[in-house]
């Protein structure tokens, strides 16, 4: 298993994404600029790479992997399988059966309930949260106070990209957020 990425590596890693990443005007609603990450999850050596990447940015100093509906598991899924962590699930409102706690939040485009179910992380654990985008930040602090509820830590958040304008690593600060690629 790789254990370091290199800063050449990274920009390797940037080159492929973008020219895999597309961005879409008004989508899912006017004003929004959307990133759409298809085109990226469709190769599995970027997604392997991207998640590779990942780890060895957090050294593999976690104990679970946390991954947010929907686009953020494919990605969760990648990470906790090279990192060899189970992984837990942040999903939308009524998905998973109880018990479960629930954080509303606000998001680029909307407003949600995120759930996590009560058991699945234990006091002192230390949780990588990993998603696609990191827009306002509202996704990830929300998943951030789903993992504290019970006493587990947050080692960081992993996002293939982050939409630098909106200031979602101010939000999520002191919580440390590695993005692949800043737009
Ligand atoms: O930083 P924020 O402003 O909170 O936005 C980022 C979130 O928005 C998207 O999720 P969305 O809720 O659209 O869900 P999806 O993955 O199910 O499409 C994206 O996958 C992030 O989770
Ligand atoms: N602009 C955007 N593009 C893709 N996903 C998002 N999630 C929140 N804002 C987004």
């Amino acid at each position: 298993m790789k254990s370091d990425t290199t800063a050449s590596d990274l920009s390797a890693l940037r080159r492929r994404l973008s020219d895999h990443l597309r961005v879409v005007p008004d989508f899912p609603s006017a004003g929004i600029l959307f990133q759409d990450l298809c085109g990226v999850l469709a190769v599995p050596s970027l997604v392997h790479d991207i998640a590779e990447a990942m780890v060895a940015g957090f050294r593999h100093e976690f104990d679970r992997v946390v991954a947010v509906e929907a686009r953020g598991f494919v990605l969760g899924t990648a990470v906790a399988q090279i990192a060899g962590r189970p992984l837990v699930l942040a999903r939308k409102k009524g998905k998973l059966p109880g018990p479960v706690h629930s954080v509303e939040y606000g998001l680029e485009y909307g407003t949600a309930v995120l759930e996590m179910q009560q058991e699945a992380l234990r006091a002192g654990e230390r949780a990588l949260v990993v998603d696609d985008v990191l827009a306002t930040g509202g996704t990830l602090e929300a998943t951030a106070e789903l993992i504290r509820h019970d006493g587990a830590d947050v080692t960081g958040h992993a996002v293939v990209l982050d939409i630098g304008a909106l200031e979602g690593v101010r939000r999520l600060a002191p919580d440390r957020v590695l993005s692949i690629l800043t737009v």
